[in-house]
């Protein structure tokens, strides 16, 4: 596993370029700021062009749109595409409402995505596979994880990450897991959308978006267990803060240490 991509992150504190939802976008922001990346949001089109030349990556969130934000996401994707940046989505609660899927199916034929970061319910419903997902999060379901990330891969040509308890990466032709992590991650609204936009942050150091990913959920996932561990409780209010924390001072010997992959 590539966790040195750690380092190179904090040596040169790339750009990511994220349109956001307005529920987490501060902690999004903090997120990339704290793991040593430099955030910048936009809700205009009119810079979308400006903005993504200055990045290292982009990540775009579905998980709060409006009819007008989708031609800037569909813009953005589209500039990310012809800059050759890397592109990472986020498609909040596909699993859960029509609307939204129909959305990110027709975006994901607008653009080519690098790299797709969903729970299980939201890359069940991009694979096509029955999932009885529940708002926001993954939900209820019997199919095997593996062969739902591998399947979406497949469909959507990208590497796939399908977070939970354990998450699990594919390029479409092989699968690793990340067994780290901590509940209390369920806790904190938005740890989803603070991951997608981590994975931005270490596709923007390495062009094998396959490894990015496996290390950005390896550190994200650490973090959060480092914390758990420190607490000795469920507070989730002290979680995220101390979360921030964590994403800052975390290293990659800490990682390598407590690495569960498989
Ligand atoms: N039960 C769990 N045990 C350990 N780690 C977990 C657990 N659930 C989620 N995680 C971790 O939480 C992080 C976010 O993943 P999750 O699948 O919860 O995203 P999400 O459903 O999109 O979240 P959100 O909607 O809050 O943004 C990942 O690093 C994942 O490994
Ligand atoms: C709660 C919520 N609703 C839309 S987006 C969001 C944050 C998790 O993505
Ligand atoms: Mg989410």
């Amino acid at each position: 596993m590539q966790i040195e991509l750690l380092d190179q992150i904090r040596a040169q504190n790339p750009i990511v370029f994220n349109i956001s939802n307005f529920v987490t976008v501060q902690d999004v922001a903090n997120g990339i700021n704290s793991i040593g990346a430099s955030p910048i949001m936009s809700e205009e089109i009119a810079e979308s062009e400006e903005m993504v030349a200055i990045s290292s990556a982009v990540a775009l969130n579905l998980g709060a749109f409006t009819t007008a934000q989708v031609a800037h996401i569909k813009r953005v994707g589209q500039l990310a595409n012809q800059y050759k940046k890397p592109l990472v989505i986020d498609p909040v609660a596909v699993g859960a409402i029509k609307f939204r899927l129909d959305v990110a199916e027709q975006l994901l034929t607008d653009f080519q995505v690098d790299i797709i970061r969903g729970n299980a319910g939201e890359i069940a419903a991009l694979a096509g596979v029955d999932w009885q997902a529940k708002g926001i999060d993954a939900g209820e379901g019997s199919g095997d994880l593996d062969a739902i990330a591998k399947a979406c891969a497949l469909k959507q040509h990208c590497v796939v990450i399908l977070s939970g308890p354990t998450d699990v990466i594919s390029d479409g032709k092989t699968v690793a897991k990340v067994k780290n992590g901590t509940p209390l991650f369920q806790l904190h609204v938005g740890s989803g959308d603070m991951l997608s936009s981590i994975v931005g942050a270490f596709a923007a150091v390495s062009d094998n978006y396959f490894e990015a990913a496996k290390a950005a959920c390896a550190v994200f996932a650490v973090a959060g267990q480092l914390v758990a561990e420190e607490l000795g409780g469920e507070l989730p209010g002290t979680f995220s803060v101390k979360l921030m924390d964590k994403l800052h001072l975390v290293t990659r010997q800490q990682v390598e240490e407590k690495l569960r992959e498989a």
